[in-house]
């Protein structure tokens, strides 16, 4: 569904940092993502997960390498309060993100009434974003990505926000979309997650594609390398 060929993604830093002002984030990373696999990314904070997404999701574009996306293949990167435009509803922000993500303007609009149902915000989802607390947000950027259809679903972190009860919830929604015919990419630091949820894991490991395989290989190799 999506490949990337020798991905490298570099940014700029200050002159006397990293690499005379170079940073690279990502160095010469390829792999393939399948039709509705799940795929888990693991590795260190810092090591270039989120960066990943951030590319497969067109966020980003590689400073070398190429990125296939099957023609007409949507993807969308769930993640907390990415892009709400803060002076809009939490309606019309869920309007405009189900639209960003490939839906027409009729089918954005039949999601709404479900998005404010599972996302619990009631009437402040008519109210402007900007007066949201961060679990709000979570809530409504959560649940429109959750239940706006795309082809690929790009998950970083996201299960491990929001209150206790919103965050069982959340659980829940994905493992049922997980467990249907959803391709997901999912980024956590949670083993016991990432056991459950995914059927292949990749380990990046200073930018590069350290290790590819089953979870329980990749992660028990992932671990040793810590114990180090
Ligand atoms: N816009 C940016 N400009 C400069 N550097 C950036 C930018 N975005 C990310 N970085 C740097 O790229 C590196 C990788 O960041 P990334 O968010 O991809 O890491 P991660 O593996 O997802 O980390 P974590 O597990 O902590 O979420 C970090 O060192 C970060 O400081």
């Amino acid at each position: 569904m999506l490949e990337l060929q020798n991905v490298s993604l570099n940014f700029e830093a200050s002159k006397d940092s990293f690499d005379d002002g170079i940073h690279h984030v990502l160095r010469d990373v390829s792999f393939k993502l399948y039709e509705n696999e799940t795929l888990g990314i693991i590795g260190r904070n810092g090591v270039g997960k989120t960066t990943m997404l951030r590319i497969m999701a067109d966020i980003l574009g590689p400073t070398s390498g190429t990125v296939i996306k099957y023609p007409g293949k949507t993807a969308s990167l769930l993640t907390i309060g990415l892009g709400h435009k803060p002076d809009l509803s939490g309606r019309d922000n869920a309007l405009l993100s189900s639209m960003l993500q490939g839906a027409s303007k009729a089918e954005a609009q039949s999601y709404l009434e479900e998005i404010k149902a599972f996302s619990e915000l009631g009437d402040s989802f008519e109210e402007p974003v900007k007066t949201y607390s961060a679990g709000m947000k979570s809530r409504l950027g959560f649940t429109t990505a959750l239940l706006t259809h795309v082809d690929i679903l790009l998950v970083d972190e996201v299960l491990s926000v929001g209150d206790a009860e919103f965050r069982a919830k959340a659980e829940q929604a994905m493992r049922e979309r997980i467990s249907g015919d959803q391709t997901v990419v999912f980024v956590s630091h949670t083993d016991a997650q990432v056991k459950s949820l995914c059927d292949r894991v990749i380990w990046i490991d200073e930018g590069r594609l350290r290790l590819e395989g089953e979870p329980e290989f990749v992660l028990s190799e992932y671990r040793d390398s810590l114990r180090q």
